[in-house]
């Protein structure tokens, strides 16, 4: 098989990745600025090749070698590639991550560094981050930047490797769909111990989620900071109000029509209570929900239905959350027993676990979709949104029972990217309505759920009167 340097020259068959990469890349690192393994610039003259301080093994055989600039060790995962431009630390910190590497086919990452702002969780829950080009201190530059990405990556233990040929392996993983592999900077491991490690290892089955969960419930407050808030119909999170207009001079007709408006007045200017259950949430769900008004309690992915409902919430929203929806059938039970109670609302994790509440299945995907471009077609508007995504599982729309109906597609593959159960006041999007990162399209999505909430709320109100 031929093979593909890190400069992207096609080697001729016979010669390994890491052979041919190797001798390549001597050229490039030679023109570049020399780092110590943490990416600190160095100010002693070391031979280029001598910083060659990693590898990455496929399961497929390959062997990569590459430029540690994070946490040392040596660690299995999926790899998976994301195409997103820009974003870095949004992804870097969304826990969907967890038991993954992640490839950025952006070449050029860590120029902006990291900044306070653009947390997605606590924390980073993936395995390790795979680049091209890493941005070191001397060329790490932006208003908000805190701290170089090699930094960062270092203190939270997280292992990164840089100059490897991002390319060549993206297009391995889109022929042979995700692959296992182990990154590691130890060197007394041989390749074949790292080989045998990642072939040992499965994702599928595993439960990531309650690694990722919060362990106790809390209440969320933070909105989308209005300088950022690209969505002016978001309120800022005040309550929904109503305009009253009086067009009859009757005074009986015109205090019916008060006092009917006072009633919707009092639907629409009630906050929404929206329980969240966290299957590894990324805090902009929550930041977009709260600036849509609602008041949010989340609460661990173990959390009792029985005792979700007795916080009577308007409304339940299902996060996202990493791994395999099929390894965690005490979520799906969970949300089974709240399906019909309460307007629900499914965000990529939360999408798959919904699909299988319903009845139906969900399958591994051949590479997924990771990025922050993938487009997207309202099945019942017509609208394309482009749309940030990341899942390897999708729902098998044919697998559906009656009455659920598939709202939207990826156009890139057709697959399921939305679901709608009007019965039972259900709404699902396997993609990031809350972008972070990525492009804004689809949060009208945040806006559906008040909607729905409101409409089931006034409908109950109705049964009542
Ligand atoms: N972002 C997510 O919620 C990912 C869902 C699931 N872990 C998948 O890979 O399909």
């Amino acid at each position: 098989m031929a093979a593909t340097s890190t400069l992207g020259f096609v080697l001729p068959s016979g010669l390994s990745p890491r052979r041919g990469g190797f001798r390549v890349s001597v050229i490039r690192c030679s023109a570049s600025p020399l780092t110590s393994s943490t990416g600190a610039v160095s100010g002693l003259v070391e031979k280029p090749w001598s910083s060659y301080n990693a590898r990455l093994v496929l399961e497929d055989g390959s062997i990569w070698p590459a430029k540690s600039f994070g946490a040392p060790g040596t660690r299995v995962a999926e790899l998976v590639f994301n195409t997103s431009l820009t974003g870095y630390q949004e992804i870097l910190t969304d826990p969907s991550y967890a038991g993954q590497f992640v490839l950025m086919t952006n070449p050029q990452i860590g120029n902006t560094g990291v900044n306070l702002d653009d947390e997605e969780s606590e924390k980073c829950f993936l395995a390790g981050l795979v680049i091209r080009s890493l941005s070191i201190r001397q060329v790490t530059s932006n208003w908000r930047c805190t701290k170089t990405l090699a930094d960062y990556l270092t203190e939270r233990n997280i292992m990164g490797i840089y100059d490897l040929d991002t390319r060549a392996i993206t297009r391995r993983l889109r022929e042979e769909g995700s692959l296992n592999g182990v990154l590691s900077t130890e060197q007394t491991k041989t390749d074949d111990e790292l080989l045998q490690m990642s072939r040992s290892w499965d994702i599928v089955g595993l439960d990531l989620i309650s690694d990722v969960s919060c362990k106790s419930p809390y209440e969320w407050l933070d909105k989308s900071d209005p300088e950022w808030d690209f969505n002016t119909n978001s309120r800022d999170g005040k309550p929904y109000k109503v305009s009253i207009y009086f067009t009859s001079s009757s005074l009986i007709h015109a205090l019916h029509q008060l006092l009917t408006l006072s009633l919707s007045f009092y639907t629409f200017s009630w906050t929404q209570k929206v329980i969240a259950y966290d299957f590894g949430i990324k805090h902009n769900i929550l930041r977009r929900l709260s600036s849509y008004g609602c008041q949010i309690t989340v609460v661990p992915s173990s959390f009792p239905a029985s005792e979700a409902l007795k916080m009577n919430p308007d409304g339940i929203l299902f996060s996202n959350g990493p791994g395999d929806p099929s390894a965690v059938p005490y979520a799906v039970e969970t949300v089974k027993e709240l399906l019909g109670k309460v307007p629900v609302y499914g965000i990529c994790m939360g999408h798959q676990l919904l699909g299988q509440a319903l009845g139906g299945k969900t399958y591994k995907m051949k590479f997924g979709h990771h990025g922050g471009n993938h487009p997207v077609r309202n099945n019942r508007t017509g609208q394309v949104e482009i749309s940030a995504q990341n899942h390897n599982y999708a729902v098998d729309p044919a697998s559906l029972p009656g009455g659920v109906e598939v709202t939207h597609v990826n156009l890139n593959d057709g697959s399921c990217a939305g679901l709608s159960f009007p019965a039972m006041n259900v709404m699902s999007l396997q993609y990031h309505p809350e972008a972070s990162p990525g492009p804004h399209d689809s949060d009208n999505a945040f806006r559906e759920f008040i909607e729905l909430m409101k409409r089931s709320k006034q409908s109950s109100r109705a049964m009542v009167e």
